[in-house]
């Protein structure tokens, strides 16, 4: 094709001007001959010495895995644009048909995300005490403890053993905003301390509560990776903690069974103090159910409930949505 010849020392000067001009062939990687260099080009262009060459065609790089994939065609349309990334670690959601080329999807994501070095596929629903899924490795590393960042604070956990969503971190810096200087929050369910970790850059002391001894036993390391020494674990159930301590903020981020532990709530926070509460609600009726439920337990306590705000967090199966209700309890 057709190029220009230009000595070394000029080449930027040249490569701008060509840019300039709207004549650099794209896609293309530039030639280096002795003290030379060869741009290729589109047209003509006076004043400039030009020669026919050879050029290598650059890779453009893919920016999906679904570009690079190599599947059937009947099933391609059920590759799933997305996945959490935790760390290194990709999981992906696949639907039944596309198991079969698990290896083929872990492959080409290794490939279009240099960052990841492992890959596995779901292999059930969040499940039991410790909100804890199978996985199914698909590519990379047989590998699942990984370091992720979120919010600026490092989160050492292993995907297999614990609870932990990438999807949660706007919710989290939501409640870091409203949470204030020299606090007490109490994090009943803490998991590797996301909320935890966060809050104790604000807060003067945090508790933070799991059932789950692995969930500790990375809390632990996380509070020495950020050094929030103002974060108490407390490996166990929450129900024996609850009510034994005052906090001025309380969050419930067990959705799927948070409405079991309001009491445990409602007894831990001070006068006035703020429950952050989680569940899940079908789309045409969010809230109500929720609401009706934390106004009979303050109600059975001899307590009260301002609600503050209420907000779809995501969404979670079809037309479910993971929500969040703020109240204020009043004694
Ligand atoms: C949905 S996860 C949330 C973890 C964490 N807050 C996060 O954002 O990653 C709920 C956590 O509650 C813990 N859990 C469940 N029942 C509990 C109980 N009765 N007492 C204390 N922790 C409990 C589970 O082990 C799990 O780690």
């Amino acid at each position: 094709m057709l190029a220009v010849k230009v000595p070394k020392r000029e080449a930027e000067k040249v490569r701008r001007k060509l840019i300039e001009l709207g004549v650099l062939a794209k896609g293309y990687a530039v030639r280096r001959e002795g003290e030379f260099v060869l741009f290729p080009i589109t047209r003509e262009v006076e004043g400039l010495e030009l020669v026919e060459a050879e050029f290598e065609r650059l890779e453009k790089r893919p920016h999906s895995y679904r570009e690079v994939v190599d599947v059937p065609d009947d099933v391609r349309p059920l590759l799933p644009s997305s996945f959490d990334i935790i760390g290194d670690i990709a999981i992906i959601e696949l639907p039944d048909e596309l198991i079969p080329y698990g290896n083929a999807i872990g492959e080409a994501i290794l490939k279009v995300h240099r960052h990841i070095k492992a890959v596995f596929a779901k292999g059930s629903k969040v499940e039991g005490e410790y909100r804890v899924r199978e996985l199914i490795h698909l590519a990379g590393e047989k590998r699942t403890e990984t370091l992720h960042r979120e919010n600026g604070i490092r989160l050492r956990l292993d995907v297999a053993k614990v609870y932990f969503s990438p999807r949660l971190a706007t919710e989290r810096m939501r409640i870091f905003k409203k949470a204030k200087s020299g606090e007490v929050v109490f994090d009943m369910f803490t998991g590797v301390g996301p909320y935890s970790i966060l809050l104790a850059r604000k807060a003067k002391l945090v508790f933070a509560c799991d059932l789950n001894p692995w969930a500790v036993r990375y809390l632990e390391e996380n509070i020495r990776l950020n050094k929030a020494s103002n974060v108490v674990p407390i490996l166990g159930d929450v129900r024996k903690v609850a009510g034994k301590l005052r906090a001025d903020r309380v969050v419930m981020n067990l959705p799927k069974f948070a409405d079991r532990f309001l009491k445990e709530a409602m007894l831990s926070v001070r006068n006035g103090g703020v429950v952050h509460y989680y569940g899940f609600g079908p789309e045409e009726d969010l809230y109500s159910e929720h609401e009706a439920r934390i106004k009979a337990v303050a109600r059975e306590l001899g307590f009260s409930v301002e609600f503050l705000e209420r907000r779809k967090v995501r969404p979670y199966a079809p037309r479910q949505f993971n929500i969040a209700i703020d109240f204020r309890v009043l004694k």
